[in-house]
């Protein structure tokens, strides 16, 4: 497949691992967009929170725009990429947009807070990152996975999708 895929959902939803997990099983190529900012700004994503969040979404737009650009790669999203209309409109021009859908209780279960500044003050930060962000995943998605049972559903079911989409 030519066009990028990009897994956009909130924070623990499992879009590094599942889109790791993806590449392996449909041999593209993977990034993981937070890992790509922090090595190009050369700052954990923590030190570029710590100057400003605008700091942190500026480069975010900045590398959404080098990433859509490139060709055949799985790329995984940070959660807050959807805030800026900006980046998912960088995305749809040459990427299948997909929302990786889990719910909230299970976030719950096994998010780790420590490397995610927004969730700083607890787990409950979540449910207003959710009412924020869930009608926007669901406007700016092309393709929406549930991802509520085991890892290998989710995988399946993204698997499947692509594959009918060449
Ligand atoms: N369907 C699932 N069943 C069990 N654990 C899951 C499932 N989906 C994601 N996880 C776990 O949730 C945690 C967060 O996943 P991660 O890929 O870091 O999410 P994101 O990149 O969307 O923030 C990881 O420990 C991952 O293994
Ligand atoms: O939801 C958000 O605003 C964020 C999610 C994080 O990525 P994950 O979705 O991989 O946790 C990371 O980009 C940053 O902490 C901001
Ligand atoms: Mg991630």
């Amino acid at each position: 497949m030519n066009k990028n895929i990009v897994i956009i959902g909130m924070p623990g939803s499992g879009k590094s691992t599942i889109g790791y997990m993806l590449s392996k099983k449909i041999n593209m190529n993977y990034i993981d967009m937070d890992e790509y900012i922090e090595i190009n700004e050369n700052k954990s994503i923590k030190e570029m929170f710590q100057i400003s969040e605008d700091y942190f979404r500026d480069v975010e737009t900045r590398c959404s725009r080098s990433l859509s650009k490139l060709n055949s790669h799985i790329i995984a999203t940070g959660g807050g990429v959807v805030k800026r209309k900006e980046n998912i409109n960088i995305f749809k021009e040459n990427c299948i947009v997909v929302f990786l859908n889990r719910p909230l209780d299970n976030i719950m279960q096994d998010i780790d807070t420590n490397i995610r500044p927004l969730l700083a003050e607890g787990k409950n930060k979540l449910y207003n990152l959710y009412n924020e962000r869930i009608n926007l995943y669901k406007e700016y998605c092309d393709i929406e996975i549930m991802n509520n049972r085991e890892i290998t559903y989710a995988l399946d079911q993204i698997t499947e999708l692509i594959e009918n989409q060449n």
